[in-house]
């Protein structure tokens, strides 16, 4: 395989430069120069200008191009840090300048939907695993890159930002993209683990925002730790089930990208989904909630998706599928919790 990769120090990309992707790339540029996509010519004039990107402050190091061409001749390594409603058309503007030699990280905890043209969501109602796309699967299926990864872990952007400690694992079938991600990310206050399970990882940090979205929930009525304790714990359950339906293994939900992006989101009111739920429960509508949130909230769609598939798949998700009458279906908070508190669940631990 052909690279480019041998100087010493080498132009990171960075795609997307909203609260992950602006926290990610200022910690790449700490090491390395970095060049960031922005779809809008003010923010590439901001970021060049002013090293600020919509008021965040980043690192000198950091340039900014509106044109994925330069960003692929000049990156062998790029990470892809959009939210999946946008991440299939970001990937397909990259494709035509992709080449076997690059190497891909996301950070994205959505996923997408392989649907033949004019179906949706509403329109099939029920989808099957082959019907879902991951977004490593995304850019396997739309670019000639081989070397793809992703990043999952307890990286709530606002802590990062703050150079609080923290760390992440990186997934992939290919060892060189591990290792490469953590010579560029490594410090002193962010570990970074490898893990082969890219399936796995992608599928936790997907799953958990369904649990955030309820632990806010949970929040907003004014409950405690013990009922919070029952959520994380039997949400891992369920996250184990439908991660393992969908190709993941029990492994990587016990890990950084599972449980402790568990602990991470259903606690943090920075989190986007714990607040969903938080405001949900003190009374907002869901269009309210989504018409002033600036920020995406992945749970939501995650929510919709997951019903979907479990109309396919023999599981029950009984989380996911209260979750979803209350945010679809109107069904009042306190109900879902009283329906899950009288749910037969009798074996605790049912996977190992
Ligand atoms: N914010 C956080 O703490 C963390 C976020 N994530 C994940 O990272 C992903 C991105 O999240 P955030 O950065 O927080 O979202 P955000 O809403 O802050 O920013 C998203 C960025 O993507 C850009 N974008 C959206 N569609 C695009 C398109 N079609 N073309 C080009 N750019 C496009 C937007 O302009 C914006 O700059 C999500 O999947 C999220 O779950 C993962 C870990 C932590
Ligand atoms: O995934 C995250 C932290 O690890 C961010 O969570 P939110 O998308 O809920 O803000």
């Amino acid at each position: 395989m052909d690279s480019k990769s041998s100087s010493k120090t080498k132009t990171v990309g960075v795609i997307g430069v909203g609260s992950f992707g602006t926290a990610i790339a200022n910690m790449l540029a700490s090491k390395n120069p970095v060049m960031v996509y922005a779809r809008k010519p003010e923010v590439v004039e901001e970021i060049n200008l002013q090293h600020t990107a919509q008021g965040k402050a980043l690192n000198e190091n950091i340039v900014a191009s509106l044109d994925p061409e330069e960003l692929c001749k000049t990156c062998d390594i790029l990470f892809f840090m959009v939210p999946s409603s946008g991440f299939q058309e970001v990937v397909r503007n990259f494709a035509p300048f992709l080449f076997p030699y690059h190497l891909i990280i996301h950070g994205t905890k959505g996923l997408c939907l392989n649907l033949k043209e004019g179906e949706t969501l509403d329109t099939v109602q029920k989808i099957g695993r082959n019907q879902l796309l991951t977004m490593s699967e995304v850019i396997l299926h739309e670019t000639v890159a081989v070397r793809v990864g992703c990043l999952a872990g307890p990286n709530l952007s606002k802590e990062l930002t703050l150079g609080q400690p923290a760390a992440t694992v990186i997934a992939s079938k290919y060892n060189e993209v591990i290792l490469e991600g953590q010579s560029l990310l490594r410090s002193e206050k962010f570990q970074v683990y490898g893990n082969s399970d890219i399936i796995g990882v992608e599928i936790s940090g997907v799953l958990k925002n369904i649990i955030a979205i309820a632990s806010g929930a949970l929040a907003g009525l004014g409950l405690g730790e013990n009922a919070k304790g029952l959520l994380i714990s039997r949400g891992m359950v369920e996250m184990i089930h439908l991660g393992n339906a969908l190709g993941g293994s029990i492994k990587s939900v016990m890990g950084l990208a599972g449980i402790g992006d568990l602990v991470a989101t259903c606690n943090s009111v920075h989190s986007r989904n714990f607040t969903v739920g938080y405001r949900l429960a003190k009374g907002d509508t869901l269009e309210q909630i989504m018409g002033d949130m600036e920020e995406v909230a992945e749970g939501i769609n995650t929510v919709r998706v997951m019903k979907a598939f479990l109309e396919t798949a023999e599981l029950r998700a009984p989380i996911t599928e209260n979750l979803y009458r209350v945010l679809f279906e109107d069904l009042e908070i306190e109900e879902a919790l009283q329906f899950l508190m009288k749910y037969p669940f009798n074996v605790d631990v049912d996977f190992v």
